[in-house]
């Protein structure tokens, strides 16, 4: 097990910058996801880690061991592709022995750590089968052992279920979970699926254009969102273009820019978020996810509570997504099936109330990608 540091690190591709200033500190046993659309840096970021890509500026390390230019088979790292990159016209046995042999390891242990991997993926009986004869989530777990079978002090997983039906995905991700605990390994994996991310890892980095933009645990990334790239590429949100209006000591007072009136909200003032955002020149948003607005009958007392009409109703099972519009400004709630049906109709009068802990005041940067 190792921790790992990605110290200023930046990797160019003739022109293209794929990564750049990154700075990561994964802990030792930790599962840690990089998030991000296509062609955001990731697989780049792990293949510096693999060794398979020497960083153009900056250091990785190890612990404390400098490793930035070490090469990939002195780095006791097992990786797992999105293809699975197995010999197909070799055994299961044989494929994941393949690392031992390369490494010696005499026939008795190479045997009985190849049988030991098999029953940690639940293969052990399938160990004279051709690879070709299995099924893709039976693949995956091949190259899942003969990743884990090298006792490497770092696994890498780079999209390793993309190929998999959304049921085996699921399957994988439960099996994928259970092993890292087993082996407790310093894990990194790598995704564009939110709900992956979100529902496997310790703390997540959420890249675009080779930035990473933010770090933190899932909740954090979801409830704390550091400006509009990482609340939008993460389950649906509303972001609400603003002005500062007044700084208090606890809240902030800002107007809504799109709306036909009016309308102030007050946002919680952390500090995080609060001053060094508004002293920027940054333009600002407010962000809300659609689950933490209230739909009113009737107006109560309270902040942030305003009268608006319903606009659509969409119906996805669990949850409705009513669409309601306040003052030109639409906003998306999602609410829990509990109501009758027909309770929420378009055009109908009610009252949204954006609770002042949900509201998030964030930078808007999505302008700048390059
Ligand atoms: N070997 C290479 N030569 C030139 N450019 C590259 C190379 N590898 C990656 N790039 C570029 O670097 C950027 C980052 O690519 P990278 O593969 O790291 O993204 P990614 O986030 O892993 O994407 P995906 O999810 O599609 O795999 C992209 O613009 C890509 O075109």
């Amino acid at each position: 097990m190792a921790s790992i540091k990605i110290e200023n690190v930046q990797k160019a591709f003739g022109k293209t910058i794929a990564v750049d200033q990154l700075n990561l500190d994964i802990k030792e046993g930790e599962f840690f996801t990089f998030l991000g659309p296509s062609g955001c840096g990731k697989t780049t970021t792990l293949r510096m880690i693999a060794g398979f890509y020497y960083p153009t500026k900056g250091v990785v390390r190890f612990g404390d061991k400098d490793m930035t230019r070490v090469p990939p088979e002195k780095r006791n790292t097992g990786m797992v592709f999105q293809n699975y990159a197995l010999f197909p016209h070799m055994t299961v046995f044989e494929n994941v022995a393949f690392g031992l042999r390369v490494r010696k390891v005499s026939s008795a242990d190479l045997k009985k750590r190849v049988l030991d991997a098999l029953q940690k993926v639940r293969l052990e009986s399938y160990s004279n089968r051709q690879v070709s004869q299995l099924s893709g989530g039976q693949q995956q777990r091949v190259a899942l052992a003969r990743a884990l079978v090298i006792e490497p002090e770092i696994l890498l997983l780079d999209e390793p279920l993309s190929n998999l039906d959304a049921k085996l995905r699921d399957e994988m991700r439960v099996e994928i979970l259970r092993l890292q605990r087993d082996y407790k390994i310093t894990t990194i994996y790598v995704t564009h699926d939110q709900a992956e991310a979100l529902s496997m890892s310790d703390r997540i980095a959420v890249f675009n254009y080779g930035v990473c933009h933010q770090v933190g645990t899932p909740t954090e990334i979801y409830n704390r969102p550091a400006n509009d790239f990482v609340a939008s590429f993460i389950g649906e949100i509303n972001l609400l273009p603003v002005q500062v209006e007044k700084v208090h000591q606890d809240n902030i007072e800002v107007a809504l820019k799109n709306s036909e009136q009016p309308i102030k909200l007050n946002v919680e003032n952390q500090a995080r978020n609060g001053i060094s955002i508004i002293q920027s020149d940054a333009d600002l948003a407010v962000s809300i996810r659609p689950e933490a607005i209230r739909i009113l009958d009737v107006t109560e007392e309270g902040m942030n509570i305003f009268k608006g009409k319903i606009n659509s109703v969409q119906f996805f099972g669990s949850v409705v997504n009513v669409m309601v519009d306040v003052q030109d400004v639409l906003l998306r709630v999602d609410v829990f099936n509990t109501h009758d049906f027909g309770y929420f109709y378009q055009g109908k009068e009610v009252y949204v109330q954006l609770p002042e802990k949900q509201l998030r005041l964030i930078p808007v940067i999505s302008g700048d990608a390059p």
